[in-house]
């Protein structure tokens, strides 16, 4: 089994007297999609502020591929591997839809002035961003204004632009919040999609069983800032704990 490509250690935030996330030590790796679950105020979005660098832990620490980033900014995570889709504030809403992962293709070819005189090199950088339009399925809508795409697009393209900086871990937070029925599935085939790369790292978190059962290789369970369960996601569903706190369902009510 290959090493942990992200495992925090200990992680703890407090604002005030209130502590959001709580002594979280816990590993991530390749070829995993880890759900992500706990009743809402559990500190799952917190923790995802952590590792992506939003969020300086007051105690604990971060690392990616065994090396400690509790440190970098959340630029330099990103450069590091670290890959979280921002519910679309990070679209340029006047380009069009191939533009935007245009630039994110470059951004990860680390491009400068002179990949932009190359035009073979440009044709690269288009043709590719032109299949990962073709995998979200946004080629109809290439020449678009991103501003001019239906919500459910608009984070189609959101996540086409994540796949084009080829991250190693990817964190998805509730990637369908906001959508419709009709519109969710297609973000759930392009996070299916990457899960196939075994080379990857998938985090998600997801508030939808429907959502969960469809995709989670395992289950973590935060309370109270706390882990409180981890494993695979049967094992993890049928644990009491999991069932009073996150599904509602008490062992008592069950029994009756
Ligand atoms: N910047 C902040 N300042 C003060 N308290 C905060 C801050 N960010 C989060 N919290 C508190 O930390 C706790 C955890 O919040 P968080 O948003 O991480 O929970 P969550 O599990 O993501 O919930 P939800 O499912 O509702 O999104 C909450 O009590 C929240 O009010």
């Amino acid at each position: 089994m290959p090493g942990p490509s992200l495992h925090t250690e200990n992680l703890t935030i407090r604002f005030g007297g209130h502590t959001a996330v709580d002594n979280v030590t816990c590993a991530f790796r390749p070829g995993e999609l880890t759900v992500i679950v706990g009743p809402n105020g559990a500190g799952k979005t917190t923790w995802f502020n952590l590792v992506s660098g939003q969020l300086r832990p007051s105690e604990g620490r971060i690392f990616k591929d065994g090396q400690d980033i509790t440190g970098l900014a959340p630029s330099a995570r990103a450069k590091a591997g670290i890959g979280r889709a921002f519910q679309l504030t990070n679209l340029f809403p006047r380009l069009s839809v191939l533009e935007n992962v245009r630039l994110a293709v470059q951004a990860r070819q680390g491009a400068g002035p002179s990949i932009m005189r190359r035009a073979a090199a440009l044709h690269d950088v288009r043709a590719e961003a032109a299949r990962h339009l073709e995998s979200a399925r946004l080629a109809a809508v290439a020449d678009y204004p991103a501003a001019a795409l239906p919500h459910g697009d608009q984070r189609k393209l959101e996540v086409a632009m994540l796949v084009a900086m080829q991250p190693d871990i990817y964190m998805f937070d509730e990637p369908t919040a906001g959508m419709s029925v009709d519109e969710a599935p297609a973000i759930l085939d392009l996070i299916a999609e990457i899960k196939k790369d075994t080379s990857k790292t998938v985090l998600l978190v997801e508030h939808k069983m429907d959502v969960v059962r469809a995709l989670a290789d395992r289950i973590v369970v935060l309370h109270n800032g706390e882990l409180v369960a981890d494993g695979k996601p049967d094992e993890v569903m049928a644990l009491d704990i999991v069932r009073e706190i996150y599904l509602g369902v008490g062992a008592d009510e069950e029994a009756a």
